[in-house]
């Protein structure tokens, strides 16, 4: 059923985790943490910082510690850390994280590459978190990846998002974000999904994250808005990213082209478009990478 659409969308800028997690050159940590300062003074309300996961698995997130103490951290907004596990989480609490995300799968082969252990024991470890977190008040997202599609096992069937994203809406996630890890989706199969998913999760409680790998994300973010009634979309600066176990994804939607398409339909996110572009501009110069955003690539702001 079409929805009116939101008046307000809330974007969840997932850049200087999801983006610079995959990047092969280390990127410097100053880097970084200008990166979400540039990205706070945007206007954005939430900004997923880093992860608290492995150094063995991602090096790139090693300086974890560093990131969370070097930014200057703007009143009102979010800074959401990954934690796999209880080690994580505590971590990131000593880190002074005050909000945490938790990353399961709808994919059996998938959460072992990603996270080593099945869907069933990773959600084990996540009500462990859960309880630590919920003795510390910290706010908990919980993610789903694969939605869609598996690097490794193909289709996934929209029953199988569902059962996860429900286990993880039981357990107190307050907000459930629905990753295309590949960007396989379209608007045919993200509806389908989505309409599953809808069955057992409030709308109000669930966000889509979107990877553009086939050119679909603008079009799956406008249906999750439209169609399902969705207002919390992910999205990565500059169109940074892919996943280090998701071979050949590309990053996330740009923030710009989505805070570009949001406005053009009246809708409000609090992003100057300018400021973010100039965050995204500073990353790509200094990480000698090019924009994966059409509106900075059209605007010549590089
Ligand atoms: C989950 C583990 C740790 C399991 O990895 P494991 O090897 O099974 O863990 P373990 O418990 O057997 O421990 C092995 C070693 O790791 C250490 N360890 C254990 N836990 C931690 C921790 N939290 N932080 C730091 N170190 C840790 C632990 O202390 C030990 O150290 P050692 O004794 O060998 O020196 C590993 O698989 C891992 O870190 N995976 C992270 C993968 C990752 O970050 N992937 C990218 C994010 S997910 C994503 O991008 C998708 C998303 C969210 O964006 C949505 C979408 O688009 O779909």
């Amino acid at each position: 059923a079409a929805h009116a659409l939101p008046q307000t969308v809330k974007i969840v800028e997932v850049g200087p985790r999801d983006g610079l997690q995959n990047e092969k050159t280390v990127v410097p940590t100053e880097a970084k943490i200008n990166l979400i300062n540039m990205l706070s003074e945007s206007g954005l309300p939430v900004i997923e910082a880093t992860s608290f996961v492995s150094p063995k698995w991602v090096p790139q997130m090693a300086d974890q510690v560093e990131v969370m103490k070097g930014i200057s951290k703007k009143p009102g907004v979010s800074y959401p850390v990954l934690t796999p596990n209880l080690k994580g989480f505590q971590a990131a609490l000593k880190a002074g994280a005050s909000e945490v995300a938790i990353f399961g799968a709808a994919s059996e082969l998938f959460s072992k590459k990603n996270i080593n252990c099945s869907v069933e024991e990773s959600l084990q470890r996540f009500e462990e978190v859960m309880k630590a977190a919920k003795e510390a008040a910290v706010p908990v997202r919980g993610y789903v990846s694969c939605v869609v599609g598996c690097p490794y096992e193909g289709q996934v069937a929209p029953e199988k998002v569902a059962h996860v994203a429900k286990r993880l809406y039981s357990m107190g996630c307050y907000e459930i974000s629905l990753g295309d890890t590949i960007g396989v989706g379209t608007p045919g199969s993200m509806t389908k999904m989505l309409e599953a998913v809808t069955k057992e999760v409030p709308v109000s409680a669930l966000a889509v994250h979107c990877h553009d790998t086939y050119g679909q994300a603008l079009a799956n973010i406008l249906i999750a808005l439209q169609q399902m009634g969705i207002s919390v979309v992910d999205s990565s600066v500059a169109g940074l990213g892919g996943c280090p176990y998701a071979q050949g994804a590309s990053g996330n939607v740009a923030t710009e082209d989505v805070v570009y398409m949001l406005h053009g339909l009246g809708i409000k996110t609090g992003v100057d478009l300018s400021k973010l572009m100039d965050a995204g501009a500073f990353i790509c110069r200094t990480i000698n990478r090019k924009t994966s955003s059409k509106v900075a690539q059209a605007t010549c702001k590089l």
